[in-house]
């Protein structure tokens, strides 16, 4: 089948696959119900949650693990975007492609790979292999095992303390809404007449691609876009603003040389404004400025956002208040109606499997041992896993000086790190922001396995420590660690006056 035959079950717009309604997961009954009711059937709970992606399934199984009755409604995969169409996918993608690239650039290393094969089929089967051997903690045996009854069927409310779903009424003393997002995909003339992938259909696919397009530069299309490049993939991004917008600039400036350095094409401050299709090619029509400009590809991703799954939840009904940004939650996650809380993707703002996790244990704290919780977005860390990675935790440092005045910043580089260099792994550093007392404020990491290395500045900053705590401690030699130890001494090469004396301790940071 030609890479870009609009007939590619993993290629189309035309599926009706996942987005707010999961094809074949009917309302009311018609999916596969795991125990069928008669539609008068009343079920009775503490707590019942709509969705089992990250967010409910972590509700329920913490719940059922206290002994609280739980009924959970899932009208599709179990596992939600994450496991199916997200992280897991994604990052098993990523992950052959990082092969792909070691391959490539391991003769710098004294190691000669010939011959470099890339079987797009047997790399689809890979991802398919990562989902399956995850698929046994998220699937429906496990959770009825913890004690929670399943029911595969959508679920809506019928009134503020009823919610309906495969032919049961469900009354509960509370109840979660976990039900996700979706792809949002622009209103861009032609783009409904054009075969495409979202993230829900792109891991499906199992051919060669030869020229992926990709509209939108945030997180979901610079990591797939340097996936497919080094899977052998011509790519172009197009983005109407900036690229990873949401990271510090000094941070992503150094990712996006580097994708582009590796041959991605990135265009931003672009918009698109056609999409047609030539012979069986797809083209954009682009405008920056006052040009325009016509390209080619063989294929398209759109990565332009989500949009919550807030349609056919019968939230109005609940007297749930939404907007197309999100279910409206109070810092607590309650929504309008106070026996409803709503957790994860479907809120908006920052989203990430661990953010609807962390939402989940506060409604645990809250549903079951009443005790106050509220968010702390400051918390929040995040990671874009390109390679280098770029990692982020508590303020940047622009919000940073608005918020605190005068702020210290604190950098160390990869390439002083001995281990960086015997990795060749040299690109990037580490930016710690603090007060004047040196109160850790945020960190941001750009660089090999950031993901990790940001982890001490999360609990570091969740446990507002001081910056004196970042160097009290043994880093083993030689790790990638101890970047983040020699960042933390830079607080003390700034603070005294006198330069000579501000040499010596920059000069002992190198010793640790
Ligand atoms: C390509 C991609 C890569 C990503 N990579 C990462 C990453 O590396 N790290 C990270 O932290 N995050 C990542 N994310 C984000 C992460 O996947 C989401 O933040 C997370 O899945 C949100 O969890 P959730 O429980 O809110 O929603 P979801 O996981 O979307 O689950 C919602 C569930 O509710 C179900 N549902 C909806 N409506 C109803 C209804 N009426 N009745 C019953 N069920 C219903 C849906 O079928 C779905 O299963 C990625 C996302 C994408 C798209
Ligand atoms: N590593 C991770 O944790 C990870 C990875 C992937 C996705 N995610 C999550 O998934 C969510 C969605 O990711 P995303 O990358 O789709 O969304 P995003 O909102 O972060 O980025 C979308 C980008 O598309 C651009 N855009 C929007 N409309 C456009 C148009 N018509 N033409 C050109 N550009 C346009 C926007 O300016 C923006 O930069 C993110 O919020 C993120 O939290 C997380």
């Amino acid at each position: 089948m030609p890479p870009s035959d609009p007939s590619t079950a993993a290629y189309s717009n035309q599926l009706g696959v996942g987005s707010d309604n999961h094809a074949g997961a009917g309302n009311g009954g018609s999916a596969d119900v795991t125990t069928k009711g008669a539609p008068t059937d009343l079920l009775q709970c503490d707590i019942c949650i709509i969705g089992a992606g990250s967010g409910g399934l972590s509700v329920a199984a913490a719940a059922a693990a206290f002994g609280q009755n739980v009924v959970l409604i899932e009208k599709h995969k179990m596992g939600g975007d994450c496991l199916n169409y997200g992280c897991v996918p994604s990052k098993a993608l990523i992950a052959a492609s990082r092969r792909a690239h070691m391959i490539r650039t391991s003769a710098q290393f004294g190691v000669m790979a010939r011959d470099l094969q890339i079987d797009s089929e047997a790399v689809s089967e890979h991802i398919k292999g990562v989902i399956a051997a995850i698929e046994p903690n998220d699937s429906i045996e496990r959770f009825t095992g913890l004690g929670v009854r399943v029911i595969t069927a959508a679920g809506h409310f019928t009134d503020k303390s009823t919610v309906s779903a495969g032919g049961y009424r469900i009354k509960a003393r509370r109840f979660v809404v976990a039900t996700g997002s979706s792809p949002l995909v622009p209103n861009i003339p032609g783009l409904s007449e054009v075969p495409y992938f979202t993230n829900e259909t792109i891991f499906d696919n199992g051919t060669h691609i030869d020229h992926l397009l990709i509209i939108g530069g945030g997180p979901i299309g610079l990591e797939l876009a340097q996936a497919y490049r080094r899977l052998g993939s011509k790519v172009t991004v197009l983005e109407a603003a900036r690229a990873m917008a949401k990271d510090d600039p000094e941070m992503s400036k150094i990712v996006l040389d580097h994708l582009r350095e590796e041959g991605i094409d990135i265009r931003e401050k672009t918009s698109v404004e056609e999409v047609d299709t030539r012979f069986r090619n797809v083209t954009l029509t682009l405008k920056k400025g006052d040009s325009t400009e016509v390209i080619e590809g063989s294929h398209l991703l759109i990565a332009t956002g989500r949009r919550p799954n807030v349609t056919d939840v019968g939230l109005e009904t609940a007297g749930i208040k939404y907007s197309d940004k999100g279910i409206k939650v109070n810092r607590g996650l309650v929504t309008s109606n106070r026996r409803v809380y709503a957790i994860g993707d479907v809120i908006g703002g920052a989203q990430f499997t661990h953010m609807a996790n962390y939402h989940a244990g506060i409604v645990i704290r809250k549903a079951l041992f009443r005790l106050p919780a509220k968010t702390d977005a400051s918390l929040i860390p995040w990671v874009t896993f390109t390679d280098p990675e770029l990692a982020q935790v508590g303020l940047q440092e622009e919000d940073a000086a608005k918020k605190h005045g005068k702020v210290n910043v604190l950098r160390w580089p990869y390439h002083e790190n001995d281990r960086a260099q015997a990795e060749r792994a040299t690109v990037g550093h580490v930016k710690v922001v603090t007060d004047k007392s040196g109160r850790i404020l945020g960190a941001s990491i750009v660089g090999e396995q950031a993901g990790e290395l940001i982890q001490m500045w999360a609990l570091a900053i969740s446990q507002k420590m001081n910056i004196k705590a970042m160097t009290g401690w043994i880093s083993p030699y030689p790790t990638l660690s101890e970047i983040n130890k020699r960042a933390a001494y830079k607080f003390y090469s700034k603070a005294p006056s006198s330069p000579l004396i501000r040499k010596a301790i920059g000069f002992l940071a190198k010793f640790g």
